[in-house]
């Protein structure tokens, strides 16, 4: 797709909007900026001053559910989805916004399955669960697929507001882009995991104000509430529930409120930013209540987004102010819609600034952290078990300031590519999050997999992930027609979905390339779980004595409640998820034991960091006593 240069060049020669960004908007950046490094300097000078790496990569397990759940929605919800939503509602009208359908299960299910398994397991980083539950190589895949994921994520994440501002008002490009990426790693490395679930919570509540303010303004120059509604409705921007069930087409209710769910759970279920930010909460309830906490809050991002991208249509409907037939492409026109109307307004540009790079900043400080978080405690910490509590600190906060720069090189290899920006980040999330999924689900609810199944899966649903995803990036097939922008013409959305039911019906060899992109979670976590499970039956399934008790969600047997107990005994295998299993690495036992590999513990006293318990390996049963050095 070749951007047609008088596009680009209206976009950035606009001197009116260019001259109204001024002293007072960068310097209200400047203090976004500020405020953010001085958030990560009083977490480096407080507290335990970040000198464990229990303090710099999991807050000390000492978070409440009020942070922790304004971080948890900052993590994902970046500069892309500000400027990506409205442009997509613009275009498109409200159908994305049936998103918010997933939300229920998508945030119920990490809650009562993900949470209480990976809580209790204690662990630091979420793939340390693939070890316990299969062996050391799926736990490498699985780090290995994550780092790969966020690290594209995060090149996207920090270049897009850089690059939309820039094209609008010429706010420095690379100015920019060092600007946010330095100012995030400086905090991030000094001020650690506390540093970054803080200046989430005041960055959340900045990107709120931003949106807010273009919402209200916006309005009030369209005339009022009722004066928007009535341009929107008249513009066809008012989306009836689509129900059509053809996976190709790209926002449907299905796609959305069902795709999306998958969605969902491989970023909130599985993905180690935010499984970091449960095991930092101080209590396992404290835990399932931020999920909880997140749902109103992550409607309320949707809300402000899509009702953004509705007042911009009012207030701009059949008066573009520049050529109005490419406009609509671009994600620039977000910026440049909103540049406008806060223009000679002082300080609000400035506002919608820091709301845009808020968005980023909190993005891209959660995945330095989660990928300093999983580089230490799943690639160089198995190697190196005698480590000094120092030493991993300094090298965590090394890792962390190296994706830093990582993050840098990424924003400079990031292009625009085609394709809206919101389509790149969610398509990301799907081809590299969903197979993550499938290995996570594969693992929980199913007992007979084994590690050989786990491998192959996850190699198998990266591969179709990739042909898909890559195969509808070329033949740019996934998408449909935007609505025509221009408000005065109506359409009959009633006979609409009826041609294309029939185009759907009558397509009978479906192409694979252009399956909708909400579907990719969901399509490549079956996959894995299909290839999974084949594999782990040819090789000879897992028993479940083998299994590492408190590894498994006992899925199948809740599902299928209603079957005889010995029938469904057989079918699930359920080891109850109970409250006292836990794993723990024992060091001196090594002198006893020849494989302390799965050591766990049933029963057991615990009193004053002494904990009495029968310990079974390799089918032996002792009964020790030993002191926690760090619990
Ligand atoms: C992750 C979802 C889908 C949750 O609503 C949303 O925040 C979103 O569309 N995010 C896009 C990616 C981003 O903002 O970086
Ligand atoms: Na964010």
């Amino acid at each position: 797709l070749t951007v047609p240069s008088r596009i680009a060049t209206a976009f950035t020669m606009d001197p009116s909007i260019q001259k109204h960004f001024t002293v007072v908007d960068y310097v209200i950046f400047a203090v976004l900026l500020a405020a953010s490094m001085g958030i990560g300097l009083y977490y480096a000078l407080s507290g335990g001053r970040q000198r464990t790496t229990q303090e710099f990569l999991m807050a000390d397990r000492s978070m409440r559910c009020l942070p922790v759940s304004l971080s948890l929605i900052a993590s994902f919800q970046s500069a892309v989805a500000i400027i990506g939503v409205p442009a997509e509602i613009y275009t498109h009208g409200t159908q994305y916004w049936f998103i918010g359908c997933a939300y229920v299960l998508g945030l119920l299910i990490p809650a009562h399955v993900f949470i209480p398994v990976l809580y209790r397991l204690r662990l630091s980083s979420a793939y340390q669960y693939l070890e316990l539950r299969f062996s050391k190589a799926v736990r490498i895949c699985g780090t290995l697929t994550f780092i790969f994921q966020m690290v594209i994520y995060m090149g996207v994440c920090v270049y897009t507001p850089a690059f939309a501002l820039n094209a609008v008002t010429g706010f420095e490009l690379w100015g920019a882009v060092l600007a946010t990426g330095l100012v995030c790693t400086v905090y991030t490395t000094m001020g650690g995991l506390k540093a970054v679930i803080w200046t989430d919570v005041f960055q959340t509540i900045v990107m709120f104000a931003g949106q807010l303010a273009v919402i209200v303004v916006g309005v009030h120059q369209t005339g009022g509430v009722s004066e928007v509604w009535r341009k929107v409705w008249e513009g066809n921007r008012i989306s009836a529930l689509d129900l059509n069930p053809d996976p190709t087409e790209r926002h449907t209710f299905w796609t959305l409120a069902v795709g999306g769910v998958f969605l969902m759970l491989s970023l909130y279920g599985v993905n180690q930013a935010q499984v970091q930010r449960y095991l930092s909460a101080r209590t396992e309830k404290e835990a399932v209540r931020s999920c909880y906490m997140v749902f109103p809050s992550l409607q309320l991002a949707l809300a402000l987004s899509c009702v953004m991208g509705l007042v911009m249509f009012a207030r701009y409907c059949g008066e573009d102010p520049s050529d109005n037939i490419f406009l609509y492409i671009y994600p620039q026109m977000v910026i440049y819609f909103v540049m406008d109307m806060l223009q000679g307004l002082p300080g609000l540009p400035g506002l919608f600034v820091a709301c845009l790079f808020s968005a980023a900043l909190s993005t891209i400080s959660s995945a330095f952290n989660s990928l300093a978080t999983v580089t230490m405690e799943d690639l160089i910490k198995p190697h190196f078990p005698a480590m000094s509590e120092a030493r991993a600190t300094l090298l965590s906060k090394v890792l962390a300031m190296s994706y830093g720069l990582v993050c840098l090189a990424m924003a400079y290899l990031t292009h625009l590519m085609g394709d809206s920006v919101l389509q790149v980040a969610l398509k990301i999330f799907g081809m590299v999050g969903g197979p993550i999924l499938g290995l996570f689900c594969l693992g929980m609810f199913f007992p007979w997999a084994n590690s050989v199944g786990a491998v192959t899966g996850l190699g198998t649903g990266l591969s179709v992930s990739f042909w898909i995803g890559i195969g509808s990036i070329i033949s740019h097939s996934s998408g449909t027609k935007p609505l025509p922008p221009d408000c005065s013409s109506s359409f009959l959305s009633g006979n609409t979905t009826t041609v294309t039911q029939l185009s759907a019906l009558s397509n009978v060899t479906l192409s694979f390339y252009s399956l909708s992109y909400m579907w990719y979670s969901a399509f490549n976590c079956f996959t894995v779980i299909v290839i999974g499970l084949i594999i782990s039956f040819l090789t000879g399934p897992m028993k479940e004595q083998d299994v590492t008790p408190g590894t498994i969600y006992p899925l199948l047997g809740t599902l299928f409640g209603f079957l005889p107990a010995r029938l469904k005994k057989k079918l699930c295998c359920v080891t109850p998820l109970g409250q006292t299993v836990f794993v723990i690495k024992v060091f001196h036992l090594e002198q006893h034991l020849h494989q302390p590999d799965k050591i766990f513990i049933a029963p057991f006293t615990i009193s004053h960091k002494i904990i009495t318990y029968v310990c079974k390996t390799n089918d032996i049963l002792i009964t020790l006593t030993c002191t926690l050095a760090c619990w």
